[in-house]
């Protein structure tokens, strides 16, 4: 394909979830009877605005916000990866519903079109506002990259804190999880994967 940027392979493609599974004023109330079970009085001056204020953050947190795939011709034939680190990550452990936070790294290697460098940050942030387990999340982005850009290979890598296992539980503070998710040449070809690992500071 050749021509100015482009939005998704073929033609626009916007990606929304809404949210709308947030039932803002159910939420406000659930979660005054879980301050009352915690023996809390949710009617207290200080507290009087907290359901309404929790609620509102849950449907923050879960709702992905709505981006477009730019795409660019890869005129100049760039054959090498494209890694963006460093990218802040924070999702809710569908377990405890705490959060975990931490860095990621996405890349592709380009086909025919390489990607607006913002949308791999805007993918992970998509999925990330979600009730998620780690390894999910990863696959999510990184299969979402495949199906929709066409690269010759794809890889993410998260490394989070879960503060369900450093607050409470185990209360292994400090401790971090790392995940990976590979597709095509980037899995498939041993120097690729090392080269994409190395770039992301995962390989040894
Ligand atoms: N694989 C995976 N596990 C997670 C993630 N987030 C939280 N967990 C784990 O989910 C598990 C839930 O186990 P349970 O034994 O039901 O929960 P729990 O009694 O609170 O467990 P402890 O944390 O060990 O006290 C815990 O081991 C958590 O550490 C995640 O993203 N991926
Ligand atoms: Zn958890």
């Amino acid at each position: 394909m050749t021509g100015g940027p482009a939005t998704g392979l073929a033609g626009p493609l916007r990606v929304v979830r809404d949210g709308s599974g947030v039932d803002v004023p159910a939420a406000e109330r659930a979660v005054a009877a879980l301050l009352r079970a915690l023996g809390r009085d949710p009617a207290a001056p200080h507290l009087a605005e907290t359901p309404r204020r929790v609620a509102e953050a849950y449907a923050e947190l879960l709702t992905g916000r709505p981006f477009a795939l730019t795409t660019f011709p890869n005129d100049g034939g760039y054959d090498e990866m494209v890694v963006a680190t460093g990218i802040p990550v924070a999702s809710l452990c569908e377990h405890h519903l705490l959060p975990f936070t931490g860095v990621a790294s996405v890349g592709h290697l380009p086909g025919e079109r390489i990607l607006g460098l913002s949308k791999l940050a805007r993918v992970l942030d998509h999925f990330a506002r979600d009730l998620q387990v780690q390894e999910r999340l990863t696959q999510q982005v990184a299969d979402w990259l495949r199906d929709h850009l066409a690269p010759r290979g794809v890889g993410v890598v998260i490394a989070a804190e879960h503060q369900c296992t450093s607050l409470r539980g185990i209360r292994a503070a400090a401790s971090r999880t790392v995940t990976s998710a590979l597709h095509g040449l980037l899995r498939e070809d041993v120097r690729s994967r090392q080269e994409f690992l190395a770039l992301t500071g995962t390989a040894a």
